[in-house]
């Protein structure tokens, strides 16, 4: 069933209602972090703005290459066919797809976001490529930080590039070990912060001198700067391990993708 929501306005010039958005320069009172956003709005409504170009920069400068990850991320999560999955910070899909596919007719895919124009990308995505077993996706409009479903409910979960965009990570785990069913698995996709030197030179490089500038032709160079800082303030493979096991997941194992630029979380409840 398709996602039926108003876009909410594209144009970045667009006066947002929150105060808090305003491109000016935020009242002294105003905490930021490192990357310059720092509270759930500003998070919401970068990832609306950017959400017609999002999929096409991906597979532009990645080289198509973001797809395999999100393929490994999807065979480590463990799913099968008939399982009813979540795919947490789904953005424009891809990951729900994915799930869709393998979980097939009599499985289940929640979809959740809190962007209405990422929701409404994927959706539409969903009809213009449209396959039967994609009727057993249902795209939620919601906080990653409190997922509105049941504890044990979910047979695996999926975050692509979405744990390092959420302002409380270890609530985010939380929520996620919660509605997982024991035994099950979380795979979360992201950026690799780095422990060499050289990887984190290289990311950098491409960040500020490939990523940027493409942005830029699309007048989101700010939104896609915001990459190279939440990568600088994300957690290391050996961190996020760390953290998975605080909160009490048995088992959590971080492999490292493309050359150490990417990782993947898999934790075990
Ligand atoms: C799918 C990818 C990134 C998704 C993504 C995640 C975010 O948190 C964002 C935040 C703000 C704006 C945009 C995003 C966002 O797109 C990874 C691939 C796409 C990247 C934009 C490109 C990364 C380039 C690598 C550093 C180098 C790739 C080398 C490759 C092997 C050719
Ligand atoms: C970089 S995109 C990833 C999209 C998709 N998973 C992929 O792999 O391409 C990050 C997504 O996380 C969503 N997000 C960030 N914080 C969130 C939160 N607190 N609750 C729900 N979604 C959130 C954003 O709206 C955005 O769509």
């Amino acid at each position: 069933m398709a996602f039926s929501v108003q876009l909410m306005p594209f144009s970045s010039t667009a006066p947002p209602r929150c105060p808090a958005l305003r491109r000016r320069r935020p009242p002294p009172s105003h905490r930021r972090n490192q990357t310059g956003i720092v509270c759930t709005a500003e998070r919401r409504e970068l990832f609306n703005r950017i959400a017609l170009v999002y999929d096409n920069l991906n597979d532009l400068l990645s080289l198509g290459q973001h797809r395999i990850w999100k393929k490994m991320c999807v065979s480590w999560s463990g799913v099968k066919k008939g399982d009813i999955v979540l795919d947490m910070c789904c953005g424009s899909g891809d990951l729900a797809f994915l799930l869709s596919q393998k979980v097939g007719p009599n499985g289940k895919v929640s979809a959740l976001d809190f962007s209405r124009n990422q929701l409404f990308i994927a959706s539409t995505r969903q009809d213009l490529f449209w396959k039967a077993c994609y009727e057993n996706i249902k795209w939620i409009e919601g906080d990653a930080l409190n997922l509105p479903f049941e504890d044990g409910y979910f047979n695996a979960i999926t975050v692509g590039y979405g744990l390092r965009n959420l302002i409380d990570r270890r609530k985010a785990l939380h929520e996620i070990f919660r509605v997982l069913k024991p035994g099950s698995k979380v795979s979360i996709l992201d950026f690799n912060k780095s422990t060499s030197s050289l990887t984190t030179l290289c990311q950098g490089w491409a960040l500020d001198n490939v990523v940027v500038p493409a942005a830029n032709v699309y007048g989101l160079s700010e939104e896609y700067k915001y990459l190279k800082s939440s990568i600088a303030e994300f957690l290391t493979g050996g961190e996020l391990e760390k953290l998975a096991r605080e909160v009490g997941f048995s088992d959590a194992r971080h492999y490292e993708v493309a050359a150490g630029l990417m990782g993947n979380l898999v934790a075990t409840r």
